[in-house]
């Protein structure tokens, strides 16, 4: 046998150091736009809201880019038992500095907590940041996420002492749309039916992708069912984590 670190032809190999999961060298946040330049758009009160042109189209090319280069996972047809049907290509990470930096040079802490004209929306508490459990999603022609729920999560965010928060809200953000090529996949939202058997079912709330829109939307105990629409061409790619409140 070869020595250890030697190949058979007596070529050192190059030793590899594999951290697992270690957080990928994400591209800097930039260009964006400022705050004072986006609003929060109430889609439904208190459930979900828009930030059209959260990240510049510019950014969002660049991302899809870079994210392609991951080594993104199928997920799995048959789900766990109490999980929704998701067929689509995934990567997830622990990764508490990329999720600060999403919070804190982004506009999105300041449209949210700012003082400038927003809705009364409940957050849940008191919002400290975004679950450092970041999740990309790549949909290719076919793949869909089928109707669900999000739960909320107890997380641990950095700190001395680490802080205990729990999610309130889901952060989604859209890197393509019809604009580059993604045809379908819209989130689509299902409203309560109204009680009473007379009651017309009410209408679905359908999300259009569009670039660099975020939504966020309410979930827990008032998550309404929702799903990610079958995309029937092209790729659509999102970022997913969730707001923060204090535990
Ligand atoms: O991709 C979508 O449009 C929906 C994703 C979603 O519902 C989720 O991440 O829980
Ligand atoms: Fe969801």
């Amino acid at each position: 046998m070869a020595p250890r670190g030697k190949a058979k032809s007596g070529r050192t190999i190059q030793s590899i150091t594999v951290t697992p999961n270690s957080p990928p060298n994400w591209p800097q946040l930039r260009p964006l736009l400022s705050s004072l330049d986006l609003t929060l758009e109430e889609t439904i009160p208190d459930q979900i809201i828009k930030i059209h042109n959260f990240w510049t189209s510019t950014l969002c090319r660049t991302y899809v880019q870079f994210l392609s280069s991951l080594p993104l996972t199928t997920t799995p047809g048959k789900p766990k038992r109490g999980d929704a049907v998701r067929v689509n290509d995934r990567f997830q990470i622990d990764d508490p500095a990329f999720a600060d930096k999403l919070w804190n040079e982004t506009a999105l802490k300041s449209l949210v907590l700012g003082e400038g004209e927003r809705p009364d929306t409940d957050w849940g508490g008191d919002v400290i940041g975004l679950n450092p459990n970041i999740r990309i999603y790549r949909y290719k022609k076919g793949q869909f996420f089928d109707q669900h729920y999000d739960d909320s999560n107890n997380v641990t965010l950095p700190g001395s002492p680490p802080i205990q928060a729990k999610t309130t809200w889901t952060l989604l953000l859209y890197l393509t749309s019809a604009a580059t090529g993604c045809i379908g996949g819209e989130t689509v939202f299902y409203p309560d039916p109204p009680k009473g058997k007379k009651a017309e079912p009410a209408e679905p709330v359908v999300v259009d992708l569009e670039v660099g829109m975020a939504i966020l939307h309410k979930h827990g105990r008032d998550c309404m069912l929702h799903e990610g629409r079958e995309v029937t061409g092209g790729e659509k790619w999102v970022i997913r984590s969730d707001l923060c409140v204090r535990w």
